[in-house]
């Protein structure tokens, strides 16, 4: 026990400090477990399992959200969604999401992590639009710092990382899918950032990560149109990188980090860390800025309007 806490101990670093604190609020607000008390459910639900260790993040009544397993032998991590019905990320599966990250990185039996879902045909339907209606203001700007970690945790994560996307992925899925090394997705799913068709917009760091996954001239074509892609017509546009049968999803992933693990870590990381800092330093240096931006688009009554009318045809479809 005393190793596995220890592997996990956070330095006092500011801005590990700074995260400690953020992260402590939001656990006593929503009663998600602590991440010192997650590592004692991570070595206690597990006592017999060699290779596989099994963490479940949250306290009783949330705990099915978000199951992360690790690999012994290849140090490889799966993180799979499962908030019903369609992995939607509200600020507290986000918080969640984030600890998982937190801890995975910090350990040093983890090289690599797939991301996937549960969900039967959705891999995640992006960001809980009941976060952004009639929201409380408080809740909706630690809603979007969280996405914001998220997105700085899993883009900036030295791990080797790959989403294995079995299933739709639209808007915040589609960040999620686009902040990993490598995307293998099945066919006959639609991916891509649909804001516009809400009438809401894709901020920035939205707009860089497309730009650097697919190139400008065809992400400011999607962007603007709000394009939700076939699966075959991502990997035309190098949105994804492979498509295989949808039982292939998740055996094609840990065959893809097995390949990236041959390269010299270091190196890699390096390398990585050089193409994506400024895309993350963008954020870190407008974040205060970005949040109220946010608050001040979603809280407009015209935007109001519109997502309560989105909110209805999902409704309506849904019947
Ligand atoms: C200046 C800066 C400004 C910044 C502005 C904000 C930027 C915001 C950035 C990101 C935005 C987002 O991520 S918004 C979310 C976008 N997502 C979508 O548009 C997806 C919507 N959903 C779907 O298309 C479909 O549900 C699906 C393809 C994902 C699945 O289809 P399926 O047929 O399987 O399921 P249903 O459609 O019947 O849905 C079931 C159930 O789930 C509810 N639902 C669906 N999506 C969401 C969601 N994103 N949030 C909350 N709830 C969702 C749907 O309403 C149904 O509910 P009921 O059963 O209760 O009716």
């Amino acid at each position: 026990m005393g190793q596995v806490q220890s592997r996990l101990t956070i330095s006092p670093t500011p801005t590990k400090l700074a995260w400690m604190m953020h992260l402590r609020m939001l656990t006593t607000m929503h009663g998600l477990c602590e991440v010192r008390q997650c590592s004692k459910r991570w070595k206690n639900l597990c006592p017999q399992t060699k290779n596989l260790q099994k963490c479940q993040m949250s306290s009783a009544g949330s705990s099915e959200m978000l199951q992360v397993t690790v690999d012994d032998k290849s140090g490889i991590a799966t993180m799979t969604m499962c908030r019903p019905p369609v992995n939607s990320l509200n600020l507290e599966f986000l918080t969640q999401i984030n600890i998982a990250l937190e801890k995975l990185e910090n350990s040093k039996d983890c090289s690599g992590l797939i991301i996937t879902s549960k969900i039967p045909k959705i891999f995640c339907a992006g960001l809980d639009i009941m976060e952004m209606y009639q929201p409380n203001v408080d809740r909706l700007q630690e809603f979007w710092r969280t996405l914001q970690e998220m997105y700085i945790r899993l883009y900036g994560s030295q791990l080797i990382t790959a989403a294995a996307i079995n299933g739709a992925s639209p808007a915040g899925g589609c960040l999620m899918a686009m902040s990993c090394d490598y995307r293998v997705m099945a066919p006959g799913y639609k991916i891509g950032l649909n804001e516009t068709q809400l009438g809401i917009v894709a901020p920035f760091w939205f707009q860089d990560l497309i730009i650097n996954t697919m190139g400008f001239r065809q992400s400011e074509m999607a962007l603007q149109l709000g394009t939700l892609f076939t699966s075959e017509e991502a990997l035309n546009l190098g949105m994804v990188d492979k498509i295989v049968p949808q039982e292939q999803v998740m055996e094609t992933a840990i065959q893809e980090i097995h390949k990236w693990k041959k390269i010299p870590g270091f190196a890699r990381q390096i390398t990585k860390s050089a193409l994506r800092k400024p895309s993350i330093d963008k954020l870190h240096s407008k974040r205060e800025e970005d949040i109220a931006n946010f608050r001040d688009f979603i809280t407009k009554d015209s935007i109001q309007k519109t997502l309560g009318m989105y909110i209805e045809s999902l409704k309506k479809k849904a019947k």
